[in-house]
């Protein structure tokens, strides 16, 4: 059974939905993430789940159970949240140890979970340190142990990793990751980070303007985005409208080969980067070479076709034309994604 639903949930401020009709699901052990620009709502999709906002209509379910009515704490969840910030007056293991308190866990019992939980994040024996004197990776850690300490049903995080630099984060992320398939906790996260959202997630859900805008796994969400905002989100640039007719559609950029068994009519069309050639002028679409931005064993081309958008290339170091050189771009079904 879902561990989590939403069921048509909408919170609207003024006439805006912020939240739109929204319906999900999250199977335990699961972890989804929720991506999207800012302001698409997700940060207001986790307050619904933990009863920080009530919906205007739509049920939140945990355990099939409706929380409607339900206060934060009696929800069993844990939250990190970007606001949530550690309490400095209390040294590492009184943070970690904290919700543990609160539901009366007494103070043997509890120094051993928090000593666990120390060692699981990775910070063993750090009970006594002052919060101050830890680095923001430690503190994020120390927040994580915090939030898993009452063995919460569901952990939420917004931004867990927001405040680090990338480095630590890409490290953390990996670790969190192992230690959430460990432990079997099921986590709803919120980031604007596709990396980040990549790297954790089992499934992704991508908002736009209060709705959902695709879910799947990372590898289908890459594959087969959704529609052109999908794509653009997920950093693609090569998104044009197309009519689609047999194995090849009209475009700005000229004819672009699609996939066999293509839906024929009006359709925007991804062309990945790989699936940019460049070769002699005299073949395929003319266009003359902007920026080029080296990338190791790859050049990332900007290209300039007479009519149309941009095209983004990728091509190997060694065959990379020079800006402002004059090519003939041809384009490869392959690569090519008919758009929803
Ligand atoms: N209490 C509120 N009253 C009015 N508008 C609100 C309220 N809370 C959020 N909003 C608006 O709802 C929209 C969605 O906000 P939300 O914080 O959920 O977005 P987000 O996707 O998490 O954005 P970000 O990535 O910037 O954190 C925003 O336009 C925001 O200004």
């Amino acid at each position: 059974m879902a561990l989590l639903t939403l069921d048509g949930v909408t919170v609207r401020f003024g006439a805006r939905d912020v939240l739109d009709a929204v319906s999900l699901t999250v199977a335990a052990h699961e972890t989804v993430c929720v991506l999207g620009p800012s302001g698409s709502g997700k940060s207001t999709l986790l307050r619904v789940v933990a009863g920080l906002q009530p919906p205007t209509a739509g049920r939140v379910l945990l355990a099939g159970a409706d929380q409607a009515g339900v206060p934060v704490h009696r929800r069993n969840l844990g939250l990190m949240f970007q606001d949530h910030q550690l309490f400095p007056q209390r040294d590492t293991g009184g943070n970690v140890g904290f919700g543990l308190r609160m539901r009366g866990v007494g103070g043997a019992e509890r120094q051993r979970r928090v000593a666990a939980l120390l060692e699981l994040v990775g910070l063993p024996g750090a009970e006594r340190r002052s919060v101050a004197s830890l680095s923001g990776g430690e503190q994020q850690r120390v927040a994580l142990a915090r939030a898993l300490a009452p063995e919460p049903r569901l952990l939420m995080l917004d931004e867990p990793l927001g405040q680090l630099d990338r480095v630590l984060r890409e490290r953390l992320v990996v670790e969190l990751r192992e230690l959430f398939a460990r432990l079997g906790t099921t986590v709803l996260a919120v980031t604007h980070d596709q990396g980040e959202a990549f790297t954790l997630a089992d499934r992704v859900v991508i908002m736009r303007d209060g709705r959902i805008a695709q879910t799947g796994t990372p590898r289908e969400v890459w594959q087969r985005p959704a529609d052109a905002f999908v794509a653009r989100f997920l950093g693609f640039d090569n998104v044009v409208p197309g009519t689609v007719s047999g194995a090849a559609a009209q475009t700005a950029w000229g004819p672009v080969p699609v996939p066999a068994g293509s839906p024929d009519g009006a359709h925007d069309l991804l062309i990945r980067p790989t699936g940019v050639r460049v070769g002699p002028v005299a073949d395929g679409l003319r266009c003359t070479v902007g920026s080029t931005v080296f990338r190791g064993e790859r050049v990332a081309v900007r290209l300039r076709p007479p009519a149309g958008p941009e095209l983004s290339a990728e091509l190997p170091s060694a065959a990379a034309p020079r800006q402002g050189d004059q090519v003939g771009v041809v384009f490869t079904a392959d690569d090519v994604v008919v758009l929803g």
